[in-house]
């Protein structure tokens, strides 16, 4: 008699719970913002705790095991791969990597800087396609992260094209002409945490860095978005803008990606 009283507030709480994890499903599928929490916050959390090692070193991992030492691509395929497959995760990505070669195979720089190294995987990218005599210098200021993506660069064989620097860009940035020997930079690719990129245009402006025809990449301009700095590129009479829309990494979820030149 009681199992049958209870019934309707079971059945309630069963379809209710069903309903959360319905609209759940349906804003991770559709939202970048949700998409992105759920996978670095809740599952990857999950996951290192399970596995008790970082979503970062596994990947690092996989590479190991599956890709072929010392040939690039195979290190971005497989990359890709795990991260499409197995694990999201917050590298530039197949799509919008393609983006980033074309501009560089249009730009052939000399001089480059990446802010946001991660894993390594866009600086692998990046490096594949350089001069011989070119100078890549890519900033990170997660140690785990610098050591993981020294190891990935030193597996894909391009250690000779790029030189890590670990600490943080608004530090590093008004050092590079002194302690890093920069005189102008031809190629930047904006990358790290999104609200440094309009801070960090201005430093690279304020410290001399830039030379008329100077390169400006940004990525995630869309999810996780960067307006402030949007707003200050695309209203800057010294720079040319262009959008390349395109998707967040391994998601069907709109993004695109901002060229800036510099025009003097
Ligand atoms: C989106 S990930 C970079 C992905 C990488 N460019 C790729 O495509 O493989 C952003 C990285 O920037 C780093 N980062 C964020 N803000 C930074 C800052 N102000 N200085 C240095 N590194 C920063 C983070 O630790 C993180 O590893």
């Amino acid at each position: 008699m009681k199992m049958l009283e209870s019934y309707p507030i079971l059945l309630s709480i069963v379809t209710s719970l069903l309903f959360i994890v319905l609209l759940l499903a349906v804003l991770i599928r559709n939202n970048g913002w949700a998409a992105i929490l759920w996978n670095e916050i809740v599952l990857q959390k999950i996951t290192n705790f399970i596995m008790a090692q970082s979503k970062e070193e596994r990947i690092l991992n996989f590479v190991l095991q599956n890709a072929v030492r010392g040939d690039p691509q195979s290190v971005l395929d497989t990359i890709d791969k795990y991260c499409s497959q197995k694990e999201w995760a917050m590298n530039v990505g197949d799509e919008k990597g393609l983006i980033l070669d074309k501009i560089l195979e249009e730009t052939k720089p000399s001089v480059l800087l990446e802010l946001g190294t991660y894993c390594g995987y866009s600086a692998v990218r990046i490096a594949r396609l350089l001069n011989p005599s070119a100078r890549f210098l890519t900033i990170e200021f997660n140690p785990a992260f610098a050591a993981i993506a020294r190891q990935m660069i030193e597996f894909a064989g391009v250690q000779d094209k790029v030189k890590i620097l670990e600490g943080p860009s608004e530090t590093i940035i008004p050092q590079l002409k002194k302690k890093h020997e920069v005189d102008t930079l031809d190629f930047v690719f904006l990358d790290h945490w999104k609200d440094r990129y309009m801070p960090d245009t201005i430093l690279l402006l304020d410290h001399g860095l830039l030379r008329k025809g100077s390169v400006i990449l940004a990525d995630n301009v869309i999810v996780p978005g960067a307006p402030e700095f949007i707003k200050y590129i695309r209203n800057n009479n010294r720079f040319e803008c262009t959008n390349y829309p395109a998707h967040v990494e391994y998601m069907k979820v709109k993004d695109a990606m901002e060229k800036a030149v510099f025009v003097g």
